[in-house]
């Protein structure tokens, strides 16, 4: 409870609970109930959210139904200065909202402050961008059409399309909060936030396997998703095996492995995976393992069922015969960083998405065996590809099924302004800021009709 009732946040809390925000009001729920925020290094509760009521939740969507018509009247100039307003106010509080991050979600408090300060970035960003691309639109006239005069001139714009239920997983709680706020306001739309349990924020949805569920009820409602995600990692022999295992090492551990674009597999040539192992080892055994606040490198994953999953997934690949270089330890929702080699494909670590600091590593004979078991997989997320050679990462890329390629480094979704997209059971359609700006909006046309035809100049 450190920040509870302590400067930024002193007036939205009533007792120990923290009020929601709707229709310009912190309240309290008349449910009388709250939801625990539990902290994964303490395991006990360190802040409440109210749980509200469906009649809440309802009014909150009508509430946002009115104030939509408003906003969309509002000059894009003027909601783009409102955004450039919010991203300063983020970065003036990144301090205390670091905080939240390291009590809610155990993220390192280095990583928090990052969060919060790309999150500021992104939003400016949306700002700039959305003045740009909704400030102009398309004019097409009829004669461009066989069989047409230029009698008819067509104005087609961006509009919004009203209401945006926002739905962000845990593990980058501010900035996949921002990535769905910010396009959504620009475009001027209204949002609805709906944070995930683990923290204390139109179906613009990010998450796992959820999403799957989520859009089979979706109807006719608009969709945008990134879900869940198995990224490859395929190193050729004639990759730069330093390079190889610093990506490796960052792109598979970072957060704890709590990244939808962490490295989750390594397919690796059998020439090299020697090498590469010993290396990525030495490196896994300098990583600091202990609390957020102190900047450790692996902290606790989120939670106590997360920790048994990733624990399910070791215990199956232990029974099967996988390699351990380093002894499965865990002390809570604490998991020490963990390699595991020579894992088969009858493994399911092979395929399911352990999101914490557990490494498949896999060896091949031959990039088309990397390729086959990328492509293999329900997720198409990211992968990235280890070579020097340029042609072959190109040819390989192509042959990926997944919505980005990293060629020589590990995937990222950053910079926020790269179109992010997964294909297969990582998403439907595309993030990233211009394209999320995009996927916010319909497109309306006025047709003018002309008495008789018109050439200039003519
Ligand atoms: N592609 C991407 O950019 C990213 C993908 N991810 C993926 O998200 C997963 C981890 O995040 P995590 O939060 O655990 O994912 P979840 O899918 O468990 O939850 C994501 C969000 O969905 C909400 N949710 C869950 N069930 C429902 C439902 N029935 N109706 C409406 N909302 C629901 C959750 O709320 P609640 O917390 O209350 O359950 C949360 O806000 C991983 O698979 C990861 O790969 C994560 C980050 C980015
Ligand atoms: O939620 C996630 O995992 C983020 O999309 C990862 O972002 P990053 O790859 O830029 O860290």
């Amino acid at each position: 409870m450190a920040l509870a009732g302590t400067g930024v946040f002193a007036e939205i809390i009533d007792g120990e609970v923290y009020r929601y925000y709707a229709d310009g009001e912190w309240r309290s729920s008349a449910s009388g109930k709250s939801v625990a925020i539990v902290n994964p290094t303490t395991r006990q509760t360190q802040y409440r959210v109210q749980a509200c009521t469906q009649e809440e939740v309802n009014k909150v969507m009508e509430a946002a139904k009115v104030a939509q018509k408003a906003w969309a009247r509002t000059p894009l100039w003027k909601r783009a200065e409102l955004l450039h307003k919010a991203a300063a106010i983020l970065k003036e509080h990144k301090a205390p909202i670091a905080e939240c991050l390291v009590k809610e979600i155990a993220k390192p408090a280095k990583d928090a402050v990052t969060e919060v300060v790309r999150s500021g970035d992104l939003v400016s960003y949306t700002a700039e961008e959305g003045v740009r691309i909704l400030g102009e639109g398309k004019l097409l006239v009829s004669d461009s059409f066989p069989g047409n005069e230029r009698n008819k001139y067509c104005l087609s714009s961006k509009i919004p399309l009203g209401v945006v239920l926002a739905i962000p997983p845990f593990n980058y709680p501010v900035n996949l909060a921002v990535s769905k706020i910010g396009p959504a306001l620009i475009a001027g739309n209204a949002l609805v936030l709906k944070p995930p349990t683990q923290v204390s924020l139109l179906h613009s949805f990010t998450g796992g396997d959820t999403g799957i569920a989520i859009s089979k009820k979706a109807g006719m409602v608009p969709l945008q998703m990134e879900l869940g995600g198995k990224d490859a990692c395929i190193v050729l022999e004639d990759a730069d095996l330093d390079l190889v295992a610093a990506n490796i090492v960052k792109g598979a551990f970072s957060y704890s492995g709590q990244r939808c674009t962490a490295v989750k597999v390594v397919l690796i040539m059998e020439s090299v995976a020697d090498a590469v192992v010993q290396k990525v080892n030495a490196k896994l055994a300098k990583l600091k393992v202990g609390p957020p606040e102190d900047n450790s490198d692996i902290t606790p994953v989120v939670t106590e069922s997360s920790a048994n999953f990733i624990e399910g997934l070791v215990m199956d690949a232990k029974e099967k015969g996988a390699t351990f270089c380093q002894e499965y330890r865990r002390e809570g929702n604490l998991i020490w960083p963990l390699l595991l080699d020579h894992v088969r494909p009858d493994m399911r670590i092979a395929w399911e998405e352990p999101f914490g600091p557990v490494l498949p590593v896999i060896r091949i004979n031959s990039a088309e065996e990397g390729i086959h078991h990328c492509n293999a997989s329900n997720f198409g997320l990211q992968g990235c590809i280890f070579t020097r050679d340029i042609n072959k990462a190109i040819l390989i890329s192509d042959a990926m099924e997944t919505g980005t390629v990293q060629i020589n480094s590990a995937p990222a979704r950053g910079p926020d302004h790269f179109p992010f997209q997964g294909l297969k059971d990582s998403g439907i359609g595309s993030q990233g800021i211009t394209n999320s700006i995009n996927m916010m909006t319909k497109v309306k046309s006025t047709v003018i009709n002309l008495p008789s035809p018109s050439y200039t100049m003519g």
